[in-house]
C-alpha cells in the first residue's frame, strides 16, 4: 500500500536528511517508525503525504505515484502532521466540514461518522468553540478526527499518541489495529518504545537518514540478541548512554 523507492531530501544548504530510504508497507499493518530526533522521520513522512517532494526516488501510495498524481494519491491518506493545526480561527465543526469538503465526503455519511469520532474522542461538548480555545491535546484529537473523517485506507501519523489522555490514546490504538485488521495500512512514528513493540507489526529505524533496520521485534531480537525494544533501539542507534556520567547532577 506504502512503497517508498530511494527516496533521497535534500534540504537548502545541503542538508541530507534522508538518504537513498527504500521500504514498502503492506495492507494489514501497522509500521511504526523510529529514530533519534533529526534523524529523518518527519522528513520521510513529509514525502510520504506529498506535503514535499523528494529530491530523488519515487512515492506511490495504493500504487498511485505521489509527484505524478498527488490528488489521487492524497485520497488515500489521512495524515496527522506533529505540528498543531493552523487554523486556529476557525470553530472545530468548521474546520472539519472544510476537510470533508475537500475529500468530497458525501453529506448523508458526514453527520455518522463524525458524530461517532467525536463521541469516542470525547470531543462533542467543544466542537461549536474555535480551535484557537482548545488545548492541545483537544487540539490533536481534532486533527485526528478530521484525518479519519474521509475514511482513508492509508493513515500517516506522525507522534500521534504524544499530548493525548490514557483513554484517547488506548481508543486510537485500538482503532489502528481495527483499521490495519480490516485490510488497510497505519504507518505512524513515534519515541515511545513500549508502544511501538505492543502496537506494531513490524517496526523501521531510521538513523542520519539511512534505514538502519526493516523487521519485525522478534526478527530484531534475533540480530541484536534479546531485550526491551528500548534497549535494541539503543543498540542499533548505537546510543552511549551507558557511558554517561551523571554524578554531576548531584554535585552541589
Ligand atoms: N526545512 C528544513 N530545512 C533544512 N533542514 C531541515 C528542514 N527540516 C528538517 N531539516 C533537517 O533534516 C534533518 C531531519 O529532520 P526531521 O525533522 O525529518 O527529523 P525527525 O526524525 O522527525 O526528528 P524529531 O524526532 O526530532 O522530530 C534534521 O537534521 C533537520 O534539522
Amino acid at each position: 500500500m506504502i512503497s517508498l523507492m530511494n527516496i533521497t531530501k535534500i534540504y537548502s544548504g545541503n542538508v541530507r536528511a534522508v538518504d537513498n530510504l527504500s521500504l514498502e508497507v503492506r495492507s494489514g499493518e501497522i509500521f511504526g517508525f523510529l529514530g533519534p530526533n533529526g534523524a529523518g522521520k518527519t522528513t520521510t513522512i513529509k514525502m510520504l503525504t506529498g506535503v514535499i517532494e523528494p529530491t530523488q526516488g519515487t512515492v506511490k501510495v495504493c500504487g498511485v505515484n505521489m509527484v505524478k498524481d498527488p490528488v489521487t494519491a492524497k485520497s488515500f491518506i489521512g495524515y496527522v502532521a506533529d505540528e498543531p493545526l493552523v487554523m486556529e480561527k476557525l470553530k472545530g465543526i468548521e474546520y472539519l466540514n472544510f476537510i470533508m469538503n475537500v475529500f468530497q465526503v458525501p453529506k448523508d455519511l458526514r453527520t455518522q461518522r463524525i458524530e461517532r469520532l467525536l463521541e469516542d474522542f470525547k470531543l462533542s461538548h467543544a466542537i461549536t468553540d474555535p480551535i484557537n480555545t482548545y488545548s492541545h491535546g483537544m487540539k490533536q484529537k481534532l486533527s485526528l478526527i478530521a484525518a479519519l473523517s474521509h475514511n482513508p485506507k492509508v493513515w500517516v501519523l506522525d507522534e500521534p499518541i504524544v499530548g493525548l489522555d490514557p483513554e484517547s490514546a488506548f481508543i486510537l490504538k485500538k482503532m489502528m489495529r481495527n483499521h490495519a485488521n480490516s485490510g488497510n495500512t497505519v504507518f505512524f512514528s513515534t519515541h515511545v518504545m513500549e508502544i511501538a513493540e505492543r502496537v506494531c507489526d513490524r517496526i523501521g529505524i531510521i538513523q542520519k537518514g539511512k534505514l538502519e533496520f526493516v523487521g519485525t521485534v522478534e526478527e530484531l531480537r534475533k540480530i541484536k540478541g534479546s531485550g526491551t525494544l528500548e534497549e535494541l533501539f539503543l543498540e542499533v542507534t548505537k546510543s552511549e548512554i551507558e557511558k554517561i556520567d551523571f554524578s554531576y547532577l548531584d554535585n552541589n
